[in-house]
């Protein structure tokens, strides 16, 4: 399922002395299956934006095209059921919103919701429940009893288990140590891997380098950049113009050059890094 916008901007509070534009005449287009960061600064619009894949916020001007939806300011609420089930939100924070006594009731609360029968939902919250990381023996436990980290997964898992066709997430691994980041992370990448599209909002580089094919990159509202990682990173004195970091391995060959160690490829990533430095030794120039 592609996803595409023409020329939308949102306005919060029109006509009010709040006024306050989130979105200004952003145009895109993601392709089905893609693995796309949303990156930009606090308050460039990417929540702004995010609300609007599953017409939460519906757009004060322009029209989206998404899971067979069509969205503009006159769309109605209702029949949004479907566009709900196909495209999930997962804002930031989401263990703060698990409500049920136990860990599997709570997975299966989605699934349940998205029309599944009590058993499908019970199967798909264990399998998910699983693939989280967890272990089958917390299934039956109070989520309010577990780790932060354990509630963040189990919150991820309730979304997963219907198997959105696209998974939108609004940094997901805020707060978590770097090996649960990781495999978070990891099971996103398996997520689009196996057929689906993946939208994350982060403010990771590293993320940007490691996880995603497709960037679009935000500023007071306006896309500013669609464009892959590598095109993204390439141009360090456009990001530095644009208040926007670099990934730690493009960054480490960027201090290696200002010694005088130039590395053939632009890296991105600690893979690439590490390829580049081997292949220089191997050519005895390091
Ligand atoms: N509920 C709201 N009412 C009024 N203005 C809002 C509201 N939510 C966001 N805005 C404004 O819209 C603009 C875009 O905000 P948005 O939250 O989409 O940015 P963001 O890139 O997601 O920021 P962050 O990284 O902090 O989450 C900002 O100027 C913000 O102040």
């Amino acid at each position: 399922m592609s996803i595409e916008f023409k020329n939308v901007s949102y306005i919060y509070s029109p006509g009010s002395p709040l006024e306050q534009k989130g979105l200004d005449q952003v145009s895109f287009k993601i392709k089905e299956n893609s693995f796309t960061a949303l990156i930009g600064h606090t308050g460039s619009g990417k929540s702004t934006l995010m609300q609007h894949f599953n017409a939460l916020l519906k757009p004060t001007e322009g029209e989206i095209t998404i899971a067979g939806y069509t969205i503009n300011k006159d769309t109605s609420n209702k029949n949004l059921k479907q566009l709900r089930k196909n495209v999930s939100l997962v804002f930031q924070f989401p263990e703060s919103q698990l409500f049920e006594n136990t860990v599997l009731a709570d997975i299966a609360f989605g699934p349940k919701n998205f029309g599944y029968s009590e058993d499908e939902a019970k199967e798909l919250a264990l399998k998910w429940l699983k693939k989280v990381g967890l272990d089958e023996t917390v299934a039956e436990r109070s989520p309010f009893e577990l780790s932060g980290g354990q509630m963040r997964r189990i919150a991820i898992a309730g979304v997963m288990a219907y198997e959105p066709a696209i998974l939108c997430l609004d940094e997901p691994a805020a707060g978590l140590d770097p090996r649960g980041r990781k495999e978070m992370l990891e099971l996103f990448k398996e997520y689009q891997e196996s057929g689906h599209t993946v939208i994350l909002v982060t403010h990771n580089m590293d993320d940007v380098a490691d996880y995603a094919d497709d960037v679009l990159v935000m500023e007071g509202g306006k896309l500013i950049k669609h464009a892959t990682p590598k095109e993204v990173f390439a141009d360090a004195s456009w990001l530095t113009a644009h208040h926007l970091g670099s990934p730690t391995a493009a960054k480490f060959a960027q201090k290696l050059a200002q010694k005088g160690l130039q590395l053939d490829d632009e890296v991105l990533t600690l893979n690439e890094l590490t390829q580049a430095l081997k292949a220089k030794m191997k050519a005895g120039e390091a």
